[in-house]
């Protein structure tokens, strides 16, 4: 068996049915995601995954499995640390060159996420050691770039009868696929057998990003038993095209998976997979049929876009620092050895080569929104050396931000946004110039920030800043890449680029302020802003190089749950916008507060809508509970939140279907029942239970409505500790 004496084992860790309220807290925005719910959140707790790889692709997706509260998360890994990996291998650091790879990823990952058991294997994979290895866990995510590691992987997960995650990069194009699934799938072999492939040319660091988190996402959809997996998905990166790939089944001849197991004991015994007799495969050639453009379909009007952006906030210190963008008298016409050794795998590109490097060096970005979309986009920026990255937030950490956040830190968490963003890029790459904003981006202070960049990047999560940031970009002549995340979709765009549309071309008026849902209510899956976040950091690269064609004019649209992406052709510039158009109304910056009718920011704005003899506190209610009084307690939140706290008493009926038929005769059937006319409405915070009682008291005329201030955030505070805060 292995000789490595660093070999350290995951232990078995007995199922756990509990989660502390630290971890609903921390989980939370995941949590109310329907198909995760808290058995998902459990079921991820109690999960195994082995990451082969701690390069590229195996530091996003060990990042965003940590974020995401996988239980035990094996890595795996034999090599060190060099200058070279910099560039996209964004869990390592300069201090960490020389150190052991699998040692500089864990030591990040675990002041991201003390909960969860990082295990550390610095050994080389192969045919002894894998299958040991590998049936201690449940998923396999092959990260390691390399046919024969693949073969050899397949081998022991097929063995094991484990699914195994495997992405490829290539230049800019890449596959990632899930092999030997319950559902039948097939296994690598099935696959890959004679394909030859070009030698590997160069590799992206964000393009790497992207990949890495899709397969977190795979094996986070694995381990909670959402959805199906089983196909496949090729993307080719300088032109923003995804299509999915239908594997074919399992092969029922194949060498591997079509023979019973005791005679595959007997293969691997045999070295079925010895580097020798192995074709340097992926099933995936340049300009293979498989590999055409998925078709765009025009957007007209606004098509519920809207609905799908993040909605955040209030502080207003001077902006000391400023970067010097257009023109600046530190521009860069050489390169150090030092950089060429930092970025040489990236130069390797033939699309980027010197020229592109020396592009990156002097180009200056603002990320705008240090949250969920911010902390990848930055990230992947400064591996690649944008030379100047500004970061504004005026935010703190939360604890219910690091399930996506994955730059900040459970002990950083109170402290400033851009502070723990500041000090990891600084850690990944000290050559650059990081310059933290911590400030609210208002009409005051927008233009004179932008002004100094280059390029700026929308990461933020409200419709009035979004609106600001469109404005201040179109007055100030700089491109905008723009990125959203809810729930399980993100989507991505540039504007205002060339001579493409603004955001008001395409959204002129602001939608509704009671349309815009926001992280809190809606949820989102963690790794979908990161994959968002690689995106916009991608393109970012490419306008700033001129690679490929950047997505103006166009929008990337991603869909978590089916893992597929489409491509959808946008209307185009509108000579009649009224700030990009011929005849421009807007010529500086607005109140946007006020155009939009709602904060610049995503925290929920409390309503009044009942007087206070109308409600109850939750004391108030305690002793309604105590006295014995005949009533009907209607929780109103959506079924999957009673999953994570509930009073035994209530009924369930979500405040958007209280105004129903059916739901009002059930609500009379169950009052006729308990042989009362008193309804008592309770949710999370106190908000949708003033709307269900307002709207109750509109049907239920003979009866007494009132609901319970500050919801069941109020009564874990006052009433009940044992009760967990989301
Ligand atoms: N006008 C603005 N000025 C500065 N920062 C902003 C502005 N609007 C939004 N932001 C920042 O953009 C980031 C967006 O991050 P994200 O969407 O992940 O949400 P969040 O507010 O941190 O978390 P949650 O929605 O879960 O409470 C936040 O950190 C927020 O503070
Ligand atoms: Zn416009």
């Amino acid at each position: 068996m292995y000789s490595d004496n660093n070999l350290i084992k995951p232990t078995s860790k007995d199922a756990c049915q509990l989660l502390s309220h630290e971890e609903i807290a921390r989980y939370s925005r995941q949590m109310i995601l329907p198909e995760l719910g808290k058995p998902g959140q459990i079921l991820l707790a109690n999960a195994h995954v082995l990451v082969i790889g701690c390069g590229s692709l195996g530091c996003p997706a060990a990042l965003y499995l940590t974020a995401a509260g996988i239980g035990t998360i094996g890595l795996l890994d034999y090599g060190t640390v060099e200058l070279s990996n910099l560039n996209r291998e964004v869990l390592h650091t300069e201090h960490g060159v020389g150190a052991s790879k699998v040692d500089t990823a864990s030591s990040f990952l675990k002041t991201l996420n003390s909960h969860v058991n990082i295990v550390l294997h610095k050994i080389t994979l192969n045919k002894e050691t894998a299958c040991d290895i590998i049936q201690n866990y449940d998923i396999i995510l092959d990260c390691s770039n390399n046919a024969h590691t693949a073969c050899i992987i397949n081998n022991a997960c097929v063995f094991s009868r484990k699914p195994f995650v495997s992405s490829h990069l290539q230049g800019f194009e890449c596959h990632l696929r899930v092999y030997n699934s319950a559902d039948g799938g097939p296994c690598y072999k099935c696959l890959n057998s004679t394909v030859d492939l070009d030698p590997v040319t160069g590799s992206m660091g964000a393009l790497a990003g992207v990949m890495g988190c899709m397969q977190a996402l795979e094996a986070i959809k694995l381990a909670a038993k959402i959805g199906s997996a089983s196909s496949g998905l090729l993307f080719q990166g300088a032109l923003a095209k995804f299509e999915k790939e239908n594997l074919q089944e399992r092969n029922k001849s194949c060498e591997v998976c079509g023979t019973d197991p005791v005679q595959l004991n007997k293969l691997i015994e045999e070295q079925i997979c010895d580097i020798r007799t192995v074709h340097h495969t992926n099933g995936y050639k340049k300009g293979d049929e498989a590999a055409k453009v998925m078709p765009v379909k025009e957007l007209s009007g606004n098509t519920g876009f809207h609905e799908n952006y993040l909605i955040c906030s209030t502080s207003n210190e001077v902006v000391s620092e400023t970067a010097s963008g257009n023109g600046s008298s530190s521009h860069k016409m050489e390169l150090s050895s030092a950089e060429i050794a930092r970025y040489s795998s990236q130069m390797n590109l033939p699309e980027l080569g010197k020229t592109g490097q020396l592009l990156l060096s002097n180009a200056c970005v603002l990320v705008v929104g240090c949250g969920g979309l911010g902390c990848p986009s930055s990230l992947y920026l400064a591996a690649a050396g944008v030379g100047t990255i500004g970061l504004l937030d005026y935010d703190e950490v939360e604890m219910s931000n690091l399930h996506r956040q994955v730059l900040h830190t459970e002990h950083g968490v109170g402290t400033a946004k851009v502070d723990s963003v500041t000090k990891f890029l600084k850690g990944l790459n000290s050559t650059l110039k990081i310059i933290p904003h911590k400030v609210v981006l208002d009409s005051r202070t927008a233009l004179d920030v932008i002004k100094s960049y280059d390029i700026v990047l929308d990461c933020t999560d409200n419709v009035a800043t979004r609106y600001l940031i469109n404005d201040a970009c179109v007055l100030s002549n700089k491109p905008l890449i723009s990125g959203a995340a809810l729930r399980w979709e993100g989507q991505i765009t540039v504007y205002n680029y060339k001579d493409g549309p603004c955001y008001r071309c395409l959204f002129p008026k602001p939608p509704p302020p009671e349309t815009v849902t926001n992280c809190s209510d809606g949820g989102v899956m963690g790794v979908v802003p990161g994959i968002i976040g690689c995106m916009q950091a991608l393109e970012t690269i490419k306008i700033i190089t001129n690679i490929g064609s950047p997505l103006s004019s166009a929008m990337l649209l991603f869909n978590g749950l089916r893992g597929s992406f489409q491509k959808i052709k946008l209307r185009s510039k509108q000579p009649h916008c009224v700030v990009c158009g011929d005849n421009p109304t807007i010529t500086k910056l607005i109140d946007y507060e006020q155009f939009c009718g709602a904060k610049a920011e995503d925290k929920e704005a409390g309503v009044s809508l009942l007087s206070r003899d109308q409600r109850l506190t939750v004391l108030e209610y305690k002793n309604m509970l105590a006295s014995g009084s005949n009533h009907l307690l209607l929780d109103v939140r959506q079924p999957v939140e009673l999953g994570i706290c509930c009073l035994d008493n209530a009924v369930n009926i979500p405040y958007k279907e209280i105004s129903r038929a059916y739901r009002i005769e059930q609500i009379k059937l169950a009052l006729k029942e308990r042989k009362t006319s008193q309804v008592i409405c309770l949710c999370r915070r106190g908000n949708d239970s003033q709307l269900a009682a307002v709207a109750l008291k509109k049907v239920l005329q003979d009866c007494v409505v009132k609901d319970i201030v500050g919801g069941l955030t109020q009564w874990a505070r006052l009433v009940d500790n044992s009760m967990p805060i989301y």
